[in-house]
């Protein structure tokens, strides 16, 4: 057994230990993860940052974000060692006792918190509430600076080493931005202009323990990100992530030093379809903890998103109407546990 395979010391935040599966977290047949029917034969492209000549990896980032709405990065400069040292330390926080981690956890009255751990649940038949198997941490990764005296203090580095995790996926975030836009024959500067001035950047570390029964629940429910760009670093050896490609559920297999890049609403919107923010989902396995660490970047409350204008022309009549994005917020939250269709809200219908 290497030290990856026990979790012995993880505990739910409500006290309950991963060793047994309660009913809370059984999904209804409909939308359990089906896994015997996971192709394992293709999966998402990964493109080495530093190919030459920089036009091709300019190329294959756009056919990628066309094609699957995914991709992994390797050779992309942020040190190894902060990489692992982050999803440790996210790992150690998650296994602390449930009393050490009650004093984050979200309720009704607390969800607005800038800092705060959540269990996420499913809603099947209106009501009832399925949880998945999984507890997240969520907070701003930048600017630091304002929140970083509510991060956890325990474990003792988690604060420090999140500031420089942070500094180094700003200037990750901020390439690729540029790459993705010149991809689509706009200025370098483009998407982040569009996005505005004061964007939204927050932090999402995810804990999934060892499932007794992976079949019955799910790690993260169904999704789309409804930020605009999001870098997910992920556990070695053990695969969770899941894409929605052609109607099949395929695994973003865990590569050494990669990050996995996704495409979030915002640039489905902004690319008028183009590139796709594509479902995605998190299964949990039998024997392994799976961690992970998923940064977001969006645009603020008041800032107006609608398909940039120089990919508009007769053959490509804009797909969304224009809203600000405190009205595509709100249809999300009025969605919550329900099949996700908030892009769907702000369609033009031909
Ligand atoms: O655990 C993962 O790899 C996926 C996480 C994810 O999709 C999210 O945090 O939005
Ligand atoms: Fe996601």
């Amino acid at each position: 057994m290497d030290s990856q395979t026990q979790t012995q010391t993880f505990h739910f935040v409500n006290g309950s230990s991963p060793s047994s599966l309660s009913p809370d977290h059984i999904l209804p047949q409909e939308k359990r993860p089906n896994l015997t029917h996971t192709p394992l034969l293709s999966s998402v492209p990964v493109i080495d940052m530093t190919e030459e000549p920089h036009a091709s990896v300019v190329q294959k980032i756009s056919k990628a974000c066309e094609e699957f709405g995914f991709f992994q990065i390797i050779n992309h400069g942020v040190p190894r060692e902060l990489c692992d040292t982050v999803l440790a330390l996210l790992a150690a926080f998650f296994e602390l006792p449930p009393q050490e981690k009650a004093p984050f956890l979200a309720t009704d009255e607390t969800r607005h918190r800038q800092v705060k751990l959540v269990n996420y649940h499913v809603k099947t038949d209106g009501e009832t509430r399925v949880c998945m198997w999984s507890e997240c941490l969520a907070h701003p990764w930048h600017p630091l600076d304002d929140v970083v005296h509510l991060l956890p203090q325990n474990p003792l580095r988690y604060r420090e080493v999140i500031a420089e995790y942070s500094k180094e996926i700003y200037v990750l975030m901020k390439r690729l931005l540029s790459l993705i836009s010149q991809g689509l024959g706009l200025e370098q500067d483009c998407l982040e202009t569009k996005l505005g001035e004061t964007p939204t950047f927050r932090a999402q570390g995810n804990y999934y323990p060892p499932c007794p029964d992976p079949e019955l629940t799910l790690g993260l429910n169904v999704h789309t990100d409804i930020s605009a760009l999001t870098i997910v670093r992920q556990s070695e050896g053990v695969t969770g992530l899941q894409v929605l490609q052609n109607g099949n559920w395929v695994p973003v297999e865990p590569i050494p030093d990669a990050f996995v890049i996704n495409i979030g609403d915002q640039i489905q919107v902004l690319s008028n379809g183009r590139f796709r923010s594509v479902h995605h989902r998190a299964v949990t396995n039998k024997t392994r903890k799976r961690v992970s660490m998923a940064t977001f970047y969006g645009p603020s409350k008041d800032t107006i998103i609608g398909p940039i204008r120089d990919l508009i022309d007769e053959q490509h009549p804009p797909l969304y109407r224009e809203y600000h994005f405190s009205e595509f917020l709100e249809e999300f939250f009025k969605q919550e546990g329900t099949r996700r269709m908030v892009t769907e809200m702000f369609e033009l219908k031909a």
